[in-house]
């Protein structure tokens, strides 16, 4: 039988269309030769790989419905009505494109052949002409997707990639650990996360789901709770304050974590929102244990089950935020404030630091074990699967 975690294997080779021998790796339009080059009336053989070798060349996603068009009409010109077994109801993707070549019931090889050889002709015509390389999006910053600077007995870690809300790819997760390993060795008295640009960050790179090894899912979320176990216990351990700049939105592990943060800062542009419901998720992080305790279990379960999200009054109201700042004055306030604290005798800092963390630890370790045991099961689910399909087909990435 197929599952959705196969789904997601076939997310892995993106569009998944090559899986059926069919050239629709579409990535852009450009302006093309009308009909490309073809006078009689009845397509050829020929016309049909010059389009096929066309739409290669494409550099803009033409989106799903075309793409699906593109794959049942060369299907259909190549092989004939549609002689696969209907695939399962839970393989979309498949799905997807069986129902399409299937739609075109009897069309003769020649007409599919033609229609394919328009379609391509009427969209590369209407396409624009391929433009230069475009400057870096606002916002962008030199520099990896995370930035670590020391300064002023401050050690800070950037989630860089204001282009994608700065979203938490595999590799940033590894980062942030050996950012947090040098930190906890450094002349730092404080380490401070934050985000660039709009955000502080959209939570775990929802296309981390979609990089599956050929081991299979089962072995990708094996590993992934491991890593995710190993990220959580850094936080856990770290032994000196961690603060939290909350600078613009924040999502998913990005809030979870703040539960183990000793101050959070936030400018009253934030928000605060854990989406695990919606997703199929269960919480990380510890949050099921730390946001329970600071807010009591009716509110903390609207966060984590109901995936109410929160301003940066209500968050504080709710104890998740230590502050809120107005957003003009925000950057100038906070960083005022933690260069005073790192004035404050460091042994003492660290020695009160590990006193009140010290209590808690074995539990929280626990905690952190159950929580990523939960997700490992979650990540594989029916459930978690289709939400992020929808994710990453509502913005073209299938
Ligand atoms: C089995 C494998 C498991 C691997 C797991 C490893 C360990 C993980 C542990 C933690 C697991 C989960 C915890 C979570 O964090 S759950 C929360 C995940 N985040 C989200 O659901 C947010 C998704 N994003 C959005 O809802 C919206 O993008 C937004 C943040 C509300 C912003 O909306 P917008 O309309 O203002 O902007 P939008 O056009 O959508 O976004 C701009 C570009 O940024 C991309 N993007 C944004 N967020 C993410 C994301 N989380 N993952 C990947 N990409 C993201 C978006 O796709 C746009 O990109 P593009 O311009 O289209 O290319």
């Amino acid at each position: 039988m197929t599952t959705m975690a196969q789904v997601i294997c076939g997310l892995a080779r993106r569009w998944c269309f090559g899986a059926l021998g069919s050239p629709l790796q579409v990535p852009c339009l450009q302006a093309l030769p009308l009909h490309l080059g073809r006078t009689a009336t009845r397509a050829s053989q020929r016309d049909l790989e010059n389009a096929v070798h066309q739409v290669k060349l494409w550099k803009k996603d033409p989106g799903n419905e075309v793409k699906l068009k593109l794959y049942a009409l060369y299907k259909q010109a190549t092989e004939g009505p549609c002689n696969l077994p209907k695939p399962g109801m839970m393989d979309l993707v498949n799905k997807a494109k069986w129902d399409a070549w299937s739609a075109l019931g009897s069309l003769p090889k020649e007409t599919a052949r033609e229609n394919y050889v328009d379609l391509v002709s009427s969209l590369s015509a209407a396409s624009e002409p391929p433009s230069p390389a475009k400057p870096a999006a606002d916002g962008e910053q030199a520099g990896g997707d995370l930035v670590v600077t020391s300064e002023n007995h401050i050690t800070t870690i950037t989630f860089n990639r204001p282009a994608k809300k700065n979203a938490i790819t595999t590799q940033m997760y590894q980062d942030i650990m050996l950012a947090l390993q040098a930190a906890s060795k450094d002349d730092s008295v404080l380490t401070v996360l934050t985000g660039n640009g709009e955000y502080y960050c959209s939570g775990n790179d929802l296309t981390n789901f979609t990089d599956i090894p050929p081991e299979g899912p089962e072995e990708k979320a094996r590993t992934n709770a491991i890593l995710l176990r190993e990220f959580v216990d850094c936080f856990i351990d770290f032994p000196k304050p961690l603060v939290a700049v909350v600078n613009g939105p924040a999502v998913g592990i990005s809030v979870t974590l703040l539960g183990l943060f000793d101050l959070v800062y936030a400018s009253d542009r934030a928000t605060f929102h854990t989406p695990f419901g919606p997703l199929g998720l269960s919480p990380e992080g510890c949050s099921s244990y730390t946001f329970p305790k600071m807010m009591g279990p009716s509110k903390a379960a609207e966060m984590l089950i109901f995936g109410r999200k929160l301003t940066a009054q209500e968050a504080c109201a709710q104890g998740l935020v230590t502050e809120v700042f107005p957003d003009s004055t925000f950057q100038k306030e906070v960083w005022t404030r933690l260069r005073a604290y790192t004035k404050l005798p460091p042994n003492a800092v660290r020695t009160s630091r590990e006193v009140m963390r010290s209590k808690g630890r074995e539990r929280l370790h626990a905690v952190n074990a159950e929580e990523c045991g939960a997700l490992q099961q979650r990540w594989l689910s029916e459930e978690c699967t289709s939400a992020v399909v929808r994710f990453l087909s509502r913005r073209g990435k299938l």
